[in-house]
């Protein structure tokens, strides 16, 4: 078992990537990613499609073997130490996997007792989250026939059920309505005041803006920038940032004349 850093008195990072490397056959996803997530920060992820954030957050959380490389969560390597590692942080997958045959507080059961949790307090974690994401605390629908927010909401309840002080979220705000997205940055926002950190990937700057503390720009599998949201800003708009720092295509008007 890892021991943890904290118990060495040395200052934790929430998250901590080293040299992490992963490739799909001739694809280099990800080229040896190295970053570090203070305890405590909002941390925005960002890129192009494909510029392999989702591979990152998979190897970072322990649901993606990388080729190289370590994944360190509040001092415990992910793949030493699994257990420790798990049971603190929460994660919302991008492809989510559920068990989408079941109904949402049915889900939310299972979850909070795979995890060991007592059923009294699962029970009453459920119904505040179901309630609090207004997804129904009675709704029997099953979560594959929920819409797509209403699927990253659910996704989103199992992550915190277990008040996990790490969350590692995969576009949380894809699909979601913009009241939902109100609730959910309200939610996380008071999460990170209260102690817990976030670390989020998304293509929405505004959002990422409003929220982080910290950014990285990635593409083509490495982080291209990183740093506090205001030195990697440095006084411009992120969009500008983002744009010069992934060398964005600006469309003339001519490439599509037929349309
Ligand atoms: N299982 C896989 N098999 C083969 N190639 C993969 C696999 N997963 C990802 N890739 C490739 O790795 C690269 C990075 O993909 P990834 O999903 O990590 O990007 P992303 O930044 O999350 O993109 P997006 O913003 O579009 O979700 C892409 O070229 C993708 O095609």
């Amino acid at each position: 078992m890892t021991v943890p850093a904290q118990r060495t008195g040395e200052p934790v990072a929430a998250m901590a990537l080293r040299g992490l490397v992963k490739r799909f056959d001739t694809k280099l996803a990800v080229s040896g990613i190295s970053l570090e997530v203070p305890a405590g920060s909002f941390f925005g992820l960002l890129g192009p499609n494909g510029a392999g954030k989702t591979t990152t957050l998979s190897m970072a959380v322990g649901l993606l073997r990388p080729d190289t490389g370590q994944a360190v969560l509040l001092g415990y390597d992910v793949w030493q130490s699994p257990i420790e590692a798990k049971s603190l942080v929460g994660v919302l997958p991008d492809a989510m996997r559920m068990f989408d045959r079941l109904s949402g507080p049915e889900l939310l059961a299972y979850q909070g007792l795979l995890r060991g949790m007592p059923a009294a307090v699962v029970d009453q974690r459920a119904r505040d989250l179901l309630d609090v994401l207004e997804l129904g605390v009675g709704n029997r629908t099953l979560v594959v026939d929920y819409s797509a927010g209403m699927k990253k909401k659910i996704g989103l309840a199992c992550a915190l059920l277990h008040a996990p002080r790490l969350l590692v979220l995969d576009e949380p705000f894809e699909a979601v309505d913009p009241v939902s997205a109100a609730l959910i940055r309200g939610i996380l926002q008071r999460y990170v005041a209260g102690g817990g950190t976030v670390v989020f990937s998304s293509h929405v700057l505004e959002v990422v803006e409003r929220l982080c503390s910290h950014v990285a720009i990635m593409s083509d599998g490495v982080v291209r920038m990183h740093g506090p949201l205001d030195t990697v800003r440095a006084g411009r708009p992120l969009q500008d940032v983002f744009v010069q720092v992934v060398g964005g295509r600006v469309a003339t008007g001519s490439e599509l004349a037929w349309l």
